[in-house]
């Protein structure tokens, strides 16, 4: 059987107008396919060059198929189950930093080149201050940016007809202002003269934006069954949901540049993304990371085992509704009909999303998508929200890396997963009681961005919740 690439698909070759950073399974299966749309529904007529924000094994996988990969999407579209799967082709190369680093500069001097997206995880858009001008690369994603961007002012002498538009993906709060500022960071850093600080206020367009549409990714167990029907193989393919949203914030005009109206396209333009930010971080990740450590103690697998699971789909229901929703602003019925699709989305029985890739980080993921509205909640209720904080008590538990005699593959920093270990052990050697274990962890700000043991009676239940858990099991601890 053939490999995927230009020998077995006729690649149609456009300008590349879009740099993006990441090469991961997310990027490709919404950005890439979004520019893919454009070219066939309008006269975009772009395509992309990407480049490994970290390393370069991925973007030598991607240059082997060259560029193209294989998106399969399936779910529910207009009330009708769709499974469907096209070769994505709006991706014209891949560009190894570390051996042709000549190519990226020669793209900054490239006139049609216009827009910049990148998805590098929450960890992404930091300054490090060990990244310098004349590297080849810079280490992080915003210095290799900076250096792209300052390569372009210098090209075209600081021409303001020339700068980009900037569309960050990663999800975080202002993702685009953070990213405008670490770039002018490495700017002064680097002692670039004025002129081009000017240019990137003045030339350059810095949108924020939130992402949306799960994507699974690689399709480890059935990927034997989905090459027989393909016909060839495909090390990227890539497996998502019908469902996507994009919201960009940023001023109207980039619509005529991005002319998503009539595609089909679900991407709007916005003056302000925060309430679809917190809504979807807090109802779609927010249920998505709480359930993890619950189900997974439970013994299921999946998210659409995890709602379909009579006890545990209980849980999250309610948790969603009576605890996560009454926290949030805007209206009611709204915000009920948003839970509603996320929870369908949920149980798309095409898509196989486990709990595990979920679990990574866990601990500051649970910081950032349930830890507000936790602490909202005992602001507006004066009460605990109980089915977070059981969520948060199996979350340690979780942490404890046992499921049964089975050991739970913890992905986390060495930081975390150390600090974990260590009271864990304390308490199996029965050096801490579990309230000491609890008030050990639930203080530490490095882990929660304050000391959760100042909530009244917050250690006590969390502690209660791990003695039932550990005595009966989670089965039992469940029916709060
Ligand atoms: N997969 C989804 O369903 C989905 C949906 C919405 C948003 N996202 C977000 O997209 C991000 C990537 O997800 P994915 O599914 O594409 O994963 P992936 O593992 O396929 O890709 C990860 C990408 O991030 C880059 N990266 C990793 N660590 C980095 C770092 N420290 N600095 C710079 N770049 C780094 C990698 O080079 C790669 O491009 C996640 O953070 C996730 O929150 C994912
Ligand atoms: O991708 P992560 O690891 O940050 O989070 C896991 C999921 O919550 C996430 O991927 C969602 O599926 C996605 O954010 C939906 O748009």
């Amino acid at each position: 059987m053939h490999h995927l690439n230009k020998s077995i698909f006729n690649k149609t070759a456009r300008p590349e107008r879009v740099l993006q950073f990441g090469e991961g399974n997310f990027l490709r299966g919404f950005v890439d396919w979004q520019i893919q749309v454009l070219n066939e529904k309008t006269d975009f007529n772009g395509s992309v060059v990407v480049v490994q924000p970290r390393g370069s094994e991925k973007i030598e996988r991607l240059n082997d198929q060259d560029g193209l990969f294989t998106l399969n999407l399936q779910g529910m579209r207009d009330g009708e189950p769709v499974n469907e799967h096209m070769v994505i082709d709006s991706i014209s190369r891949g560009i190894n930093l570390f051996t042709d680093y000549q190519d990226y500069l020669e793209l900054a001097g490239k006139e049609e080149l216009r827009f910049i997206v990148s998805n590098t995880t929450e960890a992404g858009i930091v300054f490090d201050e060990a990244d310098q001008l004349e590297d080849r690369p810079q280490k992080g994603f915003p210095g290799k940016l900076t250096a792209f961007l300052y390569q372009r002012y210098k090209a075209f002498s600081g021409d303001r007809e020339k700068g980009c538009i900037l569309i960050p993906c990663e999800l975080i709060e202002n993702n685009g202002g953070k990213l405008k500022e670490v770039v002018l960071q490495y700017a002064a850093h680097w002692n670039i003269e004025e002129g081009f600080a000017e240019w990137i206020h003045e030339a350059n367009t810095f949108c924020s934006s939130l992402v949306d549409r799960i994507v699974p990714g690689f399709p480890a167990d059935s990927y034997e069954e989905k090459i027989q029907e393909l016909g060839y193989h495909d090390n990227l393919l890539v497996v998502g949901e019908q469902y996507h949203l994009w919201v960009i914030e940023g001023p109207q005009w980039i619509k005529e540049e991005l002319p998503v109206e009539g595609t089909g396209l679900n991407t709007l333009f916005v003056d302000d993304l925060a309430p679809y930010r917190t809504r979807k971080v807090r109802i779609l990740n927010g249920a998505h990371t709480a359930m993890t450590p619950v189900a997974y103690l439970y013994g299921l697998e999946t998210v659409e085992e995890s709602v379909k699971h009579p006890e545990v789909g209980l849980f999250i229901k309610e948790m969603i509704h009576e605890e996560i929703i009454p926290t949030l602003e805007g209206s009611r019925e709204e915000l009920t009909d948003y839970a509603g699709e996320v929870v369908s989305r949920f149980v798309n029985p095409y898509i196989k999303h486990y709990l595990l890739s979920i679990s990574l980080n866990s601990i500051s993921k649970f910081t950032a998508r349930n830890l507000p509205t936790l602490l909202d909640y005992v602001k507006e209720n004066k009460t605990l929200p109980k089915r977070l904080v059981f969520s948060l008590s199996s979350l340690l538990y979780f942490y404890k890396g046992k499921r049964g005699s089975e050991e739970i593959p913890l992905q986390d920093s060495p930081e975390v997963l150390n600090l974990f270990k260590t009271q864990w052990q304390k308490h199996c050697q029965r050096e801490i009681s579990m309230q000491e274990l609890s008030g050990a962890l639930l203080s530490h700000q490095a882990l929660w961005g304050t000391d959760l043991t100042q909530i009244s009676g917050l250690t006590e239940a969390v502690a209660s919740s791990l003695e039932k858990i550990e005595a009966l099991g989670i089965q039992e601890a469940i029916n709060l």
